[in-house]
Formats: structure tokens, C-alpha cells, sequence
């Protein structure tokens, strides 16, 4: 579990132990690990540059917006890939050099993309014909020249969940590859646009090299093809999806997506853009939850945690597998059984996992969810009337609450009860 390990038979956050943090905040919270981070952000770092690419890290924000997880990759060098102007905002605030991140999504707003031209950001990836003549018309009026990268849809299949495949030509995303040409014509012609890049994601969770490289290929044609029309393309966006291993799957190291990005396209004088989410967070997070009580079913023994599918939505949605650990270290000699480890929501979905063996637990013994750094709490909501858990940052032997536990009443306070008589509004 990288710089998540036992220590003295308790498991340790870096220098910090779990229960320490759980006694200071109070369970369910995220524990985030700074080492484990600057890591991976190393790593794809060098291999990239060990590949000979010239190439700008952007981290793919929704993995994990929280602002303390931004500015230590930020601080490593890193820009940010944004989909919102939430994202936008926080990736600033979090100290991102705006010409260091890049806009993507298929639904930017007119004010957003508005916002994203007055922050001056690097580049915007338009994902259809009406958002490019939008952007156009906001540029002008704007007095400015934006570099747009055109999303391409290379009908790709990535091999991984149907919800997060995103590059095959029945999925909303990106250009469809019969009409690129013609789509990169209309930008080039257009005022306020110069079409610089060309940007690509396939998905998320890739545990293979080979549709990455057809993705690639795909891309290197189309490079020569839109430079022979004209278009001085001069950097290319290949999007992130670039898995981790929850449960034994094995996928592509670093250096040999580097090495794939390389050999595909690294002869064309581009410079190269990524945009990985999951690989730089998703092992360097836990949610630590404990056990509310251990309920025997007619067919079945239960594990009530404290955590649930609000606070970590993947098990629910994906039928994703985390791997659950106790804090306390089980010694050889204990029995793992099997049992059902679920949440308090009112739904049976809101199952971590089914029949999964487990050393015995009681109440108030803490468990912790692995692999939760990525897509965890950035895809919480507030369910079953549940306040959204904090998060915690471990640096070394030093912990900080980075997101702090709101109160019932700050959970509350957005609602309003009208008074029916006056402060209401008519209309038809
Ligand atoms: C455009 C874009 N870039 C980057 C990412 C980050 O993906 P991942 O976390 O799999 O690296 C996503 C999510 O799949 C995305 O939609
Ligand atoms: N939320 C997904 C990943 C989506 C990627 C977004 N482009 C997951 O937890 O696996």
C-alpha cells in the first residue's frame, strides 16, 4: 500500500497512524498521502522526458479537486485539465498557472467558456461545431485570440467499464472522425481562434497499452493530414486514463506509455499534453470508516461501517472493487471469513462488497477502503442527509485537515421554508 503500511502492527499514513487521525477528526474521513502523490507525478514525469517528449502534466482535476491535492502537484510543476467552472476556479485558486490549464468537456456554458477566455488559460478543447462558433463570437467580442485544440472521437474501444469509455463513435465525446477535417476547417476560418492542437481521451481505467497505441496511430495520421490542409497543429492532447491496479490487474507502467506515446507520435515536433487523474491520486487515498456493528443476516453476517455510498460512490455505481483492510494488523494465525461489509444508506446497493473474507471485527474497530484517492470524494454527495466527510493530508509526521467535516447546520442552512404570503414570486 506504498507509503500506507503497517508499522508496529497499526497501519501509518507516511510518519502518521490512522487511529491518530481518526481520534483528531472523527470517522469517516479521506486520508491523503503528499509522498505517495509527488511520486507518481515524478514518475510519469521522468519517463516522459526519459522518452525524449517534451511534455506538460495536467492533472485531470475531477479526480480529486480538493485545493491541498492540487497544489502539491501544482507545486511539482503540474497544469490542471478542467471540465467546469468550478474546477476552473479551484485549479487558480489552488495556485495553477492559468497558461497551464486546458478546458475540456462537451457541455462548457456560454459564461464558462466566457470565464475560461478572461482567465487566459493555455488552451480550450471544443467538442462540437456550435461550441467552436460560440467560442468564436466570445473571443471577438473579447478582443482575443484563443488556442483551441479540436477533441477527436477516434472510435477507439478502451477495453474498460461502459460508463467511463468515452472514445468510441456511440459515446457524446469529442468530433466524430469523418468529419475532423471539416471541423478544423470551419476553426481555421473562423476570427478569434487559432487551432493549434488536437486533443483525445479514450477513458478512464486503461489496464492495456494496445488502445492507447491505436489511438495514437489514429492521431498521427490525422496530424499530417490536417497539416497538409493547413493547419499548423503543434501540440497534441492525449488525455489521461492510464489505470491502477485495485485488484491485481496489471496495468501499463509509465515508461511504457511514455515509450507508446514516443513511438507513435513523438517524431511529429509536437509538444505533448497529458491528462491523468486516476494514476496520480488513486493509490495515494484511503477512507477510513469504523464499524457501527456486526449484524448476523438469515444467510449472511454483516459489517455495518459508518461510511457509505455517498462517501464513496464507485462500489455502487461501477460494481467497483477497493480492497478493505483492517487498521490493526490481523495476525497469520486469525481466520479471514466471509461477509457482506455495507453502509447505513437506505439501499441495498450500498454494499463496499459481497462475501468478502475479513479477520473478525467488532464495533468501533476502524476499516480502511484502499485505492479511494481517486473519484472518491470528489463523487460524494450528501445522501441520506449525511454531511460530506473531511479529508486529511499527511506530510511526513505531520497531518492537516484539508477539508473540514461541515455541521448539521451549515448542512442545512441553503435550504429556505417560504413564507407562502409574501416572500414567494408569481409567473406563468
Ligand atoms: C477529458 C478527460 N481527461 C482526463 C481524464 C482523466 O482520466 P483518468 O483519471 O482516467 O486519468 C478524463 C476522465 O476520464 C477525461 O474525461
Ligand atoms: N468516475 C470514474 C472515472 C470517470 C473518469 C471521468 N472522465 C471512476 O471512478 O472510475
Amino acid at each position: 500500500m506504498n507509503h500506507f503500511d503497517y508499522q508496529d502492527g497499526v497501519l501509518f499514513a507516511e510518519g502518521v497512524s490512522i487511529p491518530r487521525i481518526a481520534a483528531d477528526v472523527g470517522t469517516p474521513f479521506y486520508c491523503y498521502s503528499t509522498a505517495t502523490i509527488e511520486r507518481h507525478y515524478t514518475v510519469l514525469a521522468e519517463s516522459l522526458a526519459a522518452a525524449g517528449l517534451k511534455a506538460t502534466i495536467c492533472f485531470a482535476c475531477k479526480a480529486n479537486p480538493n485545493l491541498a491535492v492540487i497544489r502539491t502537484l501544482s507545486r511539482l510543476g503540474a497544469g490542471a485539465d478542467v471540465v467546469s467552472e468550478g474546477e476552473l476556479r479551484r485549479a487558480l485558486a489552488a495556485g495553477v498557472p492559468a497558461e497551464r490549464i486546458v478546458f475540456s468537456g462537451v457541455g462548457k456554458t456560454r459564461d464558462e467558456l466566457a470565464f475560461a477566455i478572461e482567465s487566459g488559460i493555455m488552451q480550450i478543447n471544443v467538442e462540437s461545431e456550435p461550441e467552436l462558433l460560440m467560442l468564436s463570437e466570445l473571443a471577438t467580442a473579447a478582443g482575443r485570440e484563443i488556442e483551441v485544440a479540436i477533441r477527436v472521437n477516434p472510435d477507439v474501444d478502451a477495453n474498460t467499464h461502459a460508463k467511463i469509455t468515452t472514445g468510441k463513435k456511440e459515446n457524446k465525446f469529442g468530433i466524430e472522425w469523418t468529419r475532423v477535417r471539416e471541423v478544423y476547417a470551419i476553426a481555421r476560418a473562423l476570427p478569434g481562434l487559432v487551432p493549434v492542437a488536437v486533443a483525445c481521451h479514450i477513458g478512464s481505467q486503461l489496464t492495456e497499452i494496445g488502445p492507447f497505441r491505436e489511438a495514437f496511430l489514429r492521431l498521427r495520421d490525422l496530424v499530417q493530414v490536417l497539416r497538409s490542409d493547413g493547419t499548423d497543429i503543434r501540440r497534441l492532447d492525449l488525455g489521461g486514463g492510464l489505470g491502477v491496479p485495485y485488484d491485481g490487474e496489471t496495468p501499463p507502467s509509465p515508461a511504457a506509455y511514455a515509450g507508446a506515446i514516443a513511438e507513435t507520435l513523438g517524431d511529429l515536433g509536437c509538444s505533448v499534453l497529458v491528462e491523468p487523474g486516476r494514476l496520480l491520486v488513486g493509490n495515494a487515498g484511503l477512507l477510513v470508516s469504523s464499524v457501527v456493528r456486526v449484524k448476523t443476516g438469515a444467510t449472511r453476517t454483516f459489517v455495518v461501517v459508518d461510511a457509505a455510498m455517498n462517501d464513496l460512490m464507485r462500489p455502487a455505481l461501477y460494481d467497483a472493487y477497493h480492497a478493505i483492510h483492517p487498521v490493526t494488523e490481523p495476525s497469520a494465525e486469525v481466520e479471514a471469513v466471509p461477509v457482506d461489509i455495507v453502509g447505513p444508506v437506505c439501499e441495498t446497493g450500498d454494499t463496499f462488497a459481497r462475501q468478502r473474507p475479513l479477520p473478525p471485527v467488532q464495533a468501533g474497530d476502524l476499516l480502511v477502503f484502499a485505492t479511494a484517492g481517486a473519484y472518491g470524494a470528489a463523487m460524494a454527495s450528501t445522501y441520506n442527509s449525511r454531511p460530506l466527510v473531511p479529508e486529511v493530508m499527511v506530510n511526513g509526521n505531520r497531518f492537516a485537515v484539508v477539508r473540514v467535516r461541515p455541521s448539521y447546520e451549515e448542512m442545512i442552512a441553503f435550504d429556505r421554508l417560504p413564507d407562502w404570503q409574501s416572500d414567494t414570486k408569481t409567473g406563468q
